[in-house]
């Protein structure tokens, strides 16, 4: 059943009754569903980026995209509606607890014994990444630094973790709009990656299956990356005609080391080869299976794929029990110094990816993948 106006203007006047502050995520969620239920899409200007406050709002309403106005006005209403169930039942509100995020499926925010989860919830296209979910992500990470959980974990539903950037992302561009839209997706990606850089809690990745693109290159991002042993680890960023991403030009040759010189068989006098596995992975985009990015330095730990959820969860319940105030100090100690060089790296690798999609070489990729002629 649709919500009427009467139910709008009941719940309007219901948020100014919640005991409990719901939190800016929840706050920001409310006033975008308002703004789209009121006035439609967003068609204002984007507030300058030190307007902290405006642009965050801007940002939310405009991640709604092209959502219907009914379809907003009952998203607003089932949300206060949960939120007032809940601020009544167990007087806390929790941001985005169990429950689908309205305006967005494609994300599923939980928070339950201390562990806040973010899914990726686009199975049927193995999770691709959509411009809404980079928004709702960020969204979901700025609530998470805030609430009381300890940790926080990024995973997929279905059988893949993640087969990155969504390259649909790329068509529907009207002529002319090109340029911009590719200024607005390298600002997109630096604010995305900023907010993984800049997470102040242990950062988990469960890694339920394989990982293409930007999600693997966020990885040396994380503080734990589990994965189970169906995962493959893919970045075939020339093949797309594109650059590294996410911190991944500088975490991955640190994790992964120098140069292994490895010797020909003496008998066959073969050459002596010498490419760092960063390389490999970055600039010829080879594909690591789970135990070779485990070897690498990429995954924390293995597990078995029939029981990975089941060990893996058990493992992270008791993490979530340490005390909380020690685990987020003991991250800002190992991580700290190295945050002003991240967001420099992060800044140069997204302005350089700016270029890139510009380039012949990247338009030819997303064509031939839209048009079914090339998958990795
Ligand atoms: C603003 C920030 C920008 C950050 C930039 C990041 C860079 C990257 O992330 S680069 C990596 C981009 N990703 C890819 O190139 C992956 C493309 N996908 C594939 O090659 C294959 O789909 C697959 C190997 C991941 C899976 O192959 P499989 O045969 O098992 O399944 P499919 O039938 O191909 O997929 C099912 C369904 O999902 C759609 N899909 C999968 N991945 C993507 C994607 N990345 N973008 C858009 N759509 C994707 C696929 O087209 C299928 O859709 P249909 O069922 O409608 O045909």
């Amino acid at each position: 059943m649709r919500a009427s106006q009467k139910d709008f203007e009941n719940a309007m006047n219901q948020v100014k009754l919640l005991k409990k502050d719901p939190g800016n995520e929840v706050k920001l969620k409310l006033y975008a569903l308002y703004k789209q239920a009121t006035e439609g899409p967003c068609n204002v200007p984007k507030p300058g980026v030190l307007d902290f406050i405006n642009k965050a709002k801007w940002d939310a309403w405009h991640a709604l995209g092209s959502l219907p106005k009914e379809t907003s006005r009952q998203n607003y209403v089932d949300l206060v509606s949960s939120l007032s169930a809940s601020s009544e039942s167990s007087g806390q509100v929790t941001p985005a607890a169990d429950r689908k995020q309205p305006g967005s499926d494609a994300l599923v925010v939980t928070s339950q014994d201390g562990i806040t989860t973010i899914t990726l919830n686009r199975p049927d296209k193995k999770n691709a990444l959509t411009p809404q979910m980079y928004h709702d992500i960020m969204l979901a990470l700025e609530a998470a630094s805030k609430d009381d959980s300890a940790i926080a974990v990024l995973t997929g539903n279905g059988d893949y973790y993640c087969s990155g950037n969504d390259l649909t992302n790329f068509t529907d561009i009207p002529p002319g709009e090109v340029e911009d839209r590719a200024r607005s997706g390298a600002v997109l990606l630096r604010d995305f990656v900023d907010c993984f850089i800049d997470f102040p809690k242990p950062l988990v990745a469960v890694v339920n299956g394989p990982a293409v693109g930007i999600s693997v290159t966020l990885l040396g991002l994380f503080d734990i990356v589990y994965a189970t042993d169906r995962a493959t680890f893919h970045t075939p960023f020339s093949h797309l005609g594109q650059s590294p991403e996410g911190c991944s030009s500088y975490t991955f040759p640190k994790m992964m080391g120098p140069s292994k010189v490895i010797f020909g068989n003496l008998k066959t006098k073969c050459n002596v080869i010498s490419i760092p596995k960063a390389t490999e992975m970055l600039v010829f985009g080879k594909k690591l299976t789970a135990r070779e990015a485990c070897t690498q330095g990429l995954v924390t730990e293995v597990f078995p794929d029939s029981t990975f959820q089941k060990e893996v969860w058990v493992r992270l319940k008791a993490y979530s029990k340490l005390p909380p105030n020690a685990m987020r100090i003991s991250k800002q100690v190992i991580r700290n110094r190295e945050k002003e060089k991240l967001h420099a790296i992060n800044a140069e690798e997204s302005s350089i990816l700016q270029e890139r999609w510009l380039s012949d070489e990247c338009m030819n990729a997303i064509v031939n993948f839209l048009s079914k002629k090339a998958k990795l």
